[in-house]
């Protein structure tokens, strides 16, 4: 097996027609942080879209968790998100449902079946992020941090190889937003791979790490000087 979860060689990333990145080639490794950074319409989200299989690669090779993109058949796409946790900006947590139900929502449809085995792993998830008393919380009920947490458990429920989060912290002040990366940062350690997508640069300063950066077209590592 690979140690790499993601690698691109000479990927060009569309929207529509349009081509919105030319001849990507980016490798992540196992237990990474990545952050993706860039200017808005700069392209971070469209190539994030591509890696979860929302926009199809046609030009260019790309590995994803063992996926081969540019080969990938729409009845693998539940498949490969079993395999990748993505969070939004947005939360996107179902708002008719209390956070137990959100979450038991989600092993269902991915093939869990057992009432225990399911309570079980919403316990262990939601402690990871720290809400493990609010389970039976409407999303209402939570401020936007707590909603975010419950949106990272919800990432964590299939034990996925790589976490691909779209500007997690857009919404949140920034004590907030340093909660979550806090959060994030932890996962991190405990062994999860993370591809986040950012605007806030006092957080890639506070904690730094591998940055690749969408501009003009194209995406290149940039290199963090010592502050
Ligand atoms: N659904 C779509 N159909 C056609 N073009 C799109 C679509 N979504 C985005 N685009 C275009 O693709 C380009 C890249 O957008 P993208 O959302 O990937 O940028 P981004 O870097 O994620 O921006 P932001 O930081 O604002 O989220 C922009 O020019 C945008 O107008």
């Amino acid at each position: 097996m690979s140690d790499h979860v993601l690698s691109l060689s000479k990927v060009d990333v569309f929207q529509k027609d349009n081509l919105i990145l030319k001849n990507v080639n980016l490798e992540i490794g196992k237990g990474e942080f990545v952050y993706l950074i860039g200017k808005t319409g700069s392209g971070k989200s469209s190539l994030m879209k591509t890696l979860y299989g929302d926009i199809p690669l046609k030009k260019g090779e790309g590995t994803i968790v063992d996926y081969d993109l540019s080969r990938l058949r729409e009845k693998e796409i539940p498949h490969l998100r079993r395999k990748l946790g993505v969070v939004f900006q947005d939360f996107k947590l179902l708002t008719d449902r209390t956070i137990n139900d959100n979450l038991k929502f989600v092993l269902k449809a991915t093939g869990w079946k057992g009432k225990k085995e399911m309570s079980t792993r919403i316990e262990v998830v939601l402690d990871k992020v720290g809400m493990k008393t609010k389970g039976f919380k409407y999303p209402h009920e939570l401020s936007g941090g707590e909603q975010q947490r419950i949106a990272i458990a919800r990432a964590l429920l299939n034990e996925p190889e790589l976490i691909i989060a779209d500007e997690p912290t857009g919404n949140l002040d920034p004590q907030t937003s340093v909660e979550i990366m806090e959060v994030l940062q932890q996962i991190n350690k405990n062994g999860n791979t993370i591809l986040m997508a950012t605007h806030d640069y006092a957080l890639i300063l506070k904690y730094p790490s591998k940055t690749l950066k969408c501009d003009d077209g194209e995406i290149f590592e940039v290199v963090q000087k010592a502050v």
